[in-house]
């Protein structure tokens, strides 16, 4: 008989995305982005991972020569340097087309990401945490999402962790 608790699709492309989020030096957010090829209603051919990204500096900045905090004056907090989750997995997946793509995400995409998530062409955005919804970022996302189509699901699973052990024998 087929193992029972095998994970689902859904869990599998957030758990990768929570993976991906693993990787940030972010102290106090953690955000990772999967985005993965469309639709695959009809069932010929599983859908597969196109791009993976989480929140960090861009490419030569030092995590160590630039601020992580979040408070005082703007060039001393984190917020102008770091490249946000889902525009790091955009622009990872170096020019592959993500027409009719899913993102899946740890936290509710700010408006910044959302209009790069939009203009890629991703059509549906899974996410897990919307801890920022009373933020004016996250209603302008949210206004622009809606105009432009793209699908908002809060991803409802029973899974609370998934444990990865190092020590295969
Ligand atoms: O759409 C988003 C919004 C935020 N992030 C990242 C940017 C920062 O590194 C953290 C947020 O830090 P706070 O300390 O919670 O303000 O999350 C992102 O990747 N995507
Ligand atoms: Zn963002």
């Amino acid at each position: 008989m087929k193992r029972q608790d095998y994970i689902s699709w859904d869990d599998y492309f957030m758990g990768i995305a929570l993976l991906a989020a693993r990787r940030s030096k972010d102290p106090s957010t953690q955000v990772g982005a999967c985005i993965v090829s469309g639709d695959n209603s009809d069932h010929t051919r599983p859908n597969t991972i196109l791009s993976v990204g989480y929140n960090g500096l861009p490419i030569g900045c030092e995590d160590d020569q630039f601020p992580w905090g979040r408070e005082g004056d703007f060039l001393d907090t984190k917020y102008p340097f770091v490249v946000h989750a889902e525009l790091n997995a955009i622009l990872n997946a170096q020019g592959k087309s993500l027409v009719g793509s899913k993102l899946y995400v740890a936290l509710f995409p700010c408006n910044e990401c959302c209009k790069a998530i939009i203009q890629s062409g991703i059509r549906e955005v899974i996410y897990l945490s919307d801890k920022y919804a009373q933020t004016d970022a996250v209603r302008a996302s949210k206004k622009m999402f809606e105009a432009a189509g793209v699908k908002l699901t809060r991803l409802e699973t029973a899974t609370e962790s998934i444990e990865l052990n190092f020590d295969v024998e």
